[in-house]
């Protein structure tokens, strides 16, 4: 099967000891609470997308330069050909106080008491790796949207070198 190939970014604020999550009002993952992101659009890089989403989702700015890639993820739906790409970030230093918007109502939560049971169910898999400062790549094969067939994690040591092979 062809295997489509669509990029997303994914952001998390955090702030003194906190991460700002935003429970999704509408679309894909309606309901649940995630970080801030969405499609690649194809006149920007992944930085701008990121930051841009960012802006649309929570009313927050950041620079570029302030946001760090801390993981990539793919996540595939089995009997559909499109294989989701997602870049994950993180920042500390932004501008702003979070809104509500169309898209999302956010909300800092302490590190111990992420909503798990209100996110995808990979979340609660790889959020430790971030919490904990690491850098990783995750892949997770769905039956649906609540199950996982299968899936694999792999701690890096640095982004840039698993972009050099993983293009
Ligand atoms: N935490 C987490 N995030 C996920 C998972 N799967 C997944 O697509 N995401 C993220 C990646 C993106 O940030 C977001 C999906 O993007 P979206 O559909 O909202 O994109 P968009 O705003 O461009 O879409 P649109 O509604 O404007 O068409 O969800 C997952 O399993 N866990």
């Amino acid at each position: 099967m062809t295997i489509l190939k669509k990029v997303y970014t994914l952001v998390f604020l955090r702030k003194d000891n906190k991460i700002l999550l935003g429970l999704k009002k509408r679309g894909f993952g309606v309901n649940k609470w995630n970080g801030f992101g969405g499609k690649v659009e194809p006149n920007e890089t992944i930085l701008e997308a990121a930051a841009r989403e960012l802006k649309e989702e929570s009313c927050v700015d950041v620079k570029t330069s302030e946001l760090q890639n801390i993981a990539h993820l793919e996540f595939t739906f089995e009997g559909d050909p499109t294989m989701m790409d997602v870049r994950v970030f993180s920042a500390n230093v932004f501008q702003g106080e979070p809104k509500e918007t169309e898209e999302m109502i956010p909300k800092w939560f302490e590190l111990n008491a992420i909503p798990y049971n209100d996110m995808w169910p990979d979340d609660n898999i790889w959020f430790p790796l971030m919490l904990s400062g690491k850098l990783f790549y995750g892949i997770f094969n769905f039956k649906g949207f609540n199950t996982i067939l299968n899936y694999n994690i792999q701690e890096l040591e640095s982004m840039e070198a698993f972009y050099k092979i993983h293009k």
